[in-house]
C-alpha cells in the first residue's frame, strides 16, 4: 500500500512537472532562488502557449446553459418575498403560513442537495440538471396555476426539490468540462447567475406589485421560462468525461473531451483522468457507502471539513438576512414609501450581482484563498460597522410621547416607552408626525396582522388617511444616523459578493476526488441550506432577544470565526487539474526540513498542512510529500 502510495506520489509529481510546464496557472507557485529567472521564462512561455489556445466557444455555451441552474436558484429563492406581500393578502395568509410557503423550499432543497450526490453518482451529471429543470417547470406551472394555500406549499416543495439537486450538480458538471485555467472563473459564473437570478425576481416583484390581482402568478410562474429553456438546451449537451471515464465509457468521453476542449490535444488530460481513477480504485478507499468511505479516508475528510466549513461560515455572516431585510433596513435609512422600499431592494440584489462580477474577475487573478480571506475581513468589519449603525439608531430611537386611548385592551404595544423597543416587537408598529424638522405625537401601537403596512387602529390604520406629515413605521425606527447603516449595508456587499459568496460553491467544485465529488457537494449544499433556513428563520428572534445591533455583532463574530477556519484550512486551488488537487489534502501534518536545493537542482517544497492550509512549497520527503517539482 505504501508502495502505492509512493509511485501515485511520483505520478502526481510528474504531472505536477508537466502541468508547469503547460499551466500558466501554476503560476503561483513560489519560486525562489537561482534558476527562478528560468522558471519565470517557463511560466511565460506556457502563459503565452495558453493564450494562443482560443478555449472553444463550445465551453461558454455549455457554461451558460448549466448556470440557468444558478439563475433558478436566485430567482426562486429572490421571488418569494415579494410575492408573499400578495399572496397574504389575496388568500388571507395566517403569519405560520407565510413563513412555512418561504421555508418549505429551502427545506425541501437542504434534503433534496442530500439526495442529489446519490443521483449524481448513479445517472450523471447531465441527468440530473435535465431533471432539476425538469421539476423546477413543474413547480413554476402548480405554482401558476395553484388555486389555494395548499397547493401553493406543494409547488414551493417542487421547487425546493429542484433547487437542490440543480445547487450541488451545475458547480461539479461546470468544473469538470472546464479547462483548469478557467475553471473558477466559469464555476463563479454560476454565483453570478445565482445573484442575477436574485436581482431579476426583485424588478419582477416590483414590476408586478402594482398589479392588484394575480401578480404573484406572474412572479412564481415566470421561472418556467430559464427552467424550460435549460431543459431543452441540455437536452444537446454532453455529460461530464470525467463520470462517463469513471463509468468506463471511455470511447464517449474521448468524445466529449475533443467536443470541449476544440482543437487542443486531448490525449494526455484523458490519460491523466483515467490514471487517477485507476490509482483510486487500485488504492482502494475502503468499502461501504461513500459518505462513509470520505469519513474514514483523510485526504477527503478534510476535504468534506473544507467544503461544509465554508458553506456553514457564508450562511453565518448572514447575507440572506441581509437580502431578505434590505427593505427593512433601507426603510431605516428614511425611505418612507414602500414601493420605493422595493425598488431599493432590487438595488441591494443590483450590488450583490456587480460585485460578484468583480468575483468572477479576480478568481483566477488572485485564486481563491486570498479571494475568500479578503472578503471575509471586509465581511467581518463591514458587519461590525452595520451593527454600530444599529447601536447609533437604536440609542438614537424617538422616544414615545403620545398615548392614545386604547380600543382593544391587553396590547403590550402601548407599554413601549420608546420606538426601538416598540419595533422590535412584531405585533407593534411606531405611528407618529413629522413636520420636516422634528418628531412629535408618537405612539406606539399594534400592527394590522393583515398587512403590517398599517396600524390596526388609529390615525395610522389607514394608508390613505396619513396625511399631514403622519408616518407608520413598521420594523424601523426613523433616526437621523440610519446612513450609517445604510453604508454599511452597501460595505458589506461590496465585500461579501467577490468571495464569501461564490467561492464556497467554487471551491466544492474542485476539492473532492471524482469518487467523492458527488456526494462531497451533496454535503456541502446540505449544509449551505441548512443554515440558510436556520439564519434567516432566526433572524427576528435573535433581533428581538439581541437587539438587531447585537444580531449583527453575533454575525461579525461568527465571520471572524470563519476567517480563522479559512486561514487555516483552506489551501489555493487555482490552476490545478481536479486530479492533483486530492494531493493538497494528503497531508500527515508533517512539518518536514526541507532544503531548497538537491544535486543542484531547484526544488520546490509543498507543505500542504492542512492546519496552515497554504501551500508554502513543494515536499520532496516521502513520508510528508504529495509531490515534487524540480525545475532546471
Ligand atoms: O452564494 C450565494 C449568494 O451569495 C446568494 O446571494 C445567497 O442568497 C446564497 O445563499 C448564497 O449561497
Amino acid at each position: 500500500m505504501s508502495n502505492l502510495m509512493g509511485e501515485r506520489r511520483k505520478k502526481v509529481s510528474d504531472d505536477g512537472e508537466r502541468s508547469l510546464i503547460q499551466a500558466p496557472s501554476n503560476a503561483s507557485i513560489n519560486s525562489q532562488g537561482p534558476s527562478s529567472a528560468s522558471t519565470g521564462d517557463l511560466e511565460r512561455a506556457a502563459r503565452k502557449q495558453f493564450q494562443q489556445e482560443v478555449t472553444p466557444a463550445f465551453v461558454y455555451i455549455l457554461a451558460g446553459f448549466s448556470a440557468l441552474g444558478g439563475f433558478l436558484f436566485g430567482y426562486d429563492t429572490g421571488v418569494v418575498s415579494g410575492a408573499m406581500l400578495l399572496l397574504k393578502k389575496e388568500m388571507n395568509l395566517s403569519a405560520l403560513w407565510q413563513e412555512v410557503l418561504v421555508s418549505s423550499t429551502v427545506g425541501a432543497a437542504a434534503l433534496s442537495a442530500l439526495a442529489g450526490g446519490y443521483l449524481n453518482g448513479i445517472f450523471g451529471r447531465r441527468v440530473c440538471i435535465l431533471l432539476a429543470s425538469f421539476i423546477f417547470s413543474l413547480g413554476g406551472v402548480v405554482l401558476s396555476a395553484a388555486p389555494n394555500k395548499e397547493v401553493l406549499l406543494v409547488g414551493r416543495l417542487i421547487v425546493g426539490l429542484g433547487l437542490g439537486i440543480a445547487s450541488m450538480t451545475v458547480p461539479v458538471y461546470m468544473a469538470e468540462c472546464s479547462p483548469p485555467h478557467l475553471r473558477g472563473q466559469l464555476v463563479t459564473i454560476n454565483t453570478l447567475f445565482i445573484t442575477g437570478g436574485q436581482f431579476i425576481a426583485s424588478v419582477i416583484d416590483g414590476a408586478f406589485s402594482y398589479l392588484r390581482h394575480d401578480g404573484w402568478r406572474y412572479m412564481l410562474g415566470l421561472s418556467v421560462v430559464p427552467a424550460v429553456l435549460q431543459f431543452f438546451g441540455f437536452l444537446f449537451l454532453p455529460e461530464s468525461p470525467r463520470w462517463l471515464i469513471q463509468r468506463g465509457l471511455t470511447q464517449k468521453a474521448r468524445r466529449v473531451l475533443s467536443q470541449i476542449r476544440g482543437n487542443q490535444n486531448i490525449d494526455e488530460e484523458y490519460e491523466s483522468i483515467k490514471n487517477s481513477i485507476e490509482e483510486e480504485e487500485k488504492e482502494g478507499v475502503g468499502a461501504g457507502p461513500v459518505i462513509w468511505r470520505i469519513l474514514t479516508y483523510a485526504p477527503a475528510r478534510r476535504a468534506l471539513i473544507v467544503g461544509c466549513g465554508l458553506q456553514m461560515f457564508q450562511q453565518l455572516s448572514g447575507i440572506n438576512t441581509v437580502m431578505y431585510y434590505s427593505a427593512t433596513i433601507l426603510q431605516m435609512s428614511g425611505v418612507r414609501d414602500d414601493k420605493l422600499a422595493i425598488w431599493l431592494a432590487a438595488g441591494t440584489a443590483f450590488t450583490n450581482f456587480l460585485f460578484t462580477l468583480l468575483g468572477v474577475w479576480l478568481v483566477e487573478r488572485v485564486g481563491r484563498r486570498r479571494l475568500t480571506l479578503g472578503s471575509i475581513i471586509g465581511t467581518c468589519l463591514s458587519l461590525t460597522l452595520l451593527a454600530i449603525g444599529f447601536l447609533m439608531t437604536s440609542q438614537h430611537a424617538p422616544p414615545v410621547t403620545f398615548h392614545p386611548s386604547n380600543p382593544t385592551p391587553n396590547t403590550t404595544c402601548v407599554g413601549y416607552g420608546s420606538c426601538d423597543s416598540c419595533m422590535l416587537d412584531p405585533a407593534c408598529g411606531f405611528c407618529y408626525r413629522d413636520n420636516g424638522t422634528s418628531l412629535f405625537d408618537s405612539s406606539c401601537v399594534p400592527a394590522n396582522q393583515a398587512s403590517t403596512g398599517q396600524a390596526a387602529w388609529g390615525r395610522c390604520s389607514n394608508t390613505s388617511q396619513m396625511i399631514d406629515g403622519t408616518y407608520w413605521a413598521y420594523n424601523y425606527c426613523p433616526t437621523s444616523y440610519s446612513w450609517i447603516v445604510l453604508f454599511g449595508l452597501i460595505l458589506y456587499l461590496a465585500a461579501f459578493a467577490p468571495g464569501m459568496g461564490p467561492m464556497p460553491w467554487t471551491v466544492n467544485s474542485e476539492i473532492y476526488p471524482l469518487w467523492a465529488r458527488s456526494t462531497g457537494n451533496a454535503c456541502s449544499s446540505g449544509v449551505n441550506w441548512t443554515f440558510n433556513v436556520l439564519v434567516s428563520l432566526t433572524f427576528l428572534h435573535v433581533a428581538q432577544y439581541l437587539t438587531y445591533y447585537g444580531a449583527f455583532f453575533m454575525y461579525s463574530c461568527l465571520a471572524f470565526l470563519g476567517f480563522f477556519f479559512v486561514y487555516g484550512c483552506l489551501p489555493e486551488t487555482k490552476g490545478r487539474r481536479l486530479e492533483e488537487i486530492e494531493a493538497l489534502f494528503d497531508s500527515r501534518l508533517c512539518t518536514c526540513g526541507a532544503s531548497d536545493s538537491d544535486e543542484g537542482r531547484q526544488i520546490e517544497y509543498i507543505r500542504p498542512r492542512i492546519e496552515l492550509g497554504q501551500l508554502r512549497k513543494r515536499v520532496l520527503e516521502p513520508e510528508c510529500g504529495i509531490a515534487y517539482i524540480s525545475l532546471q
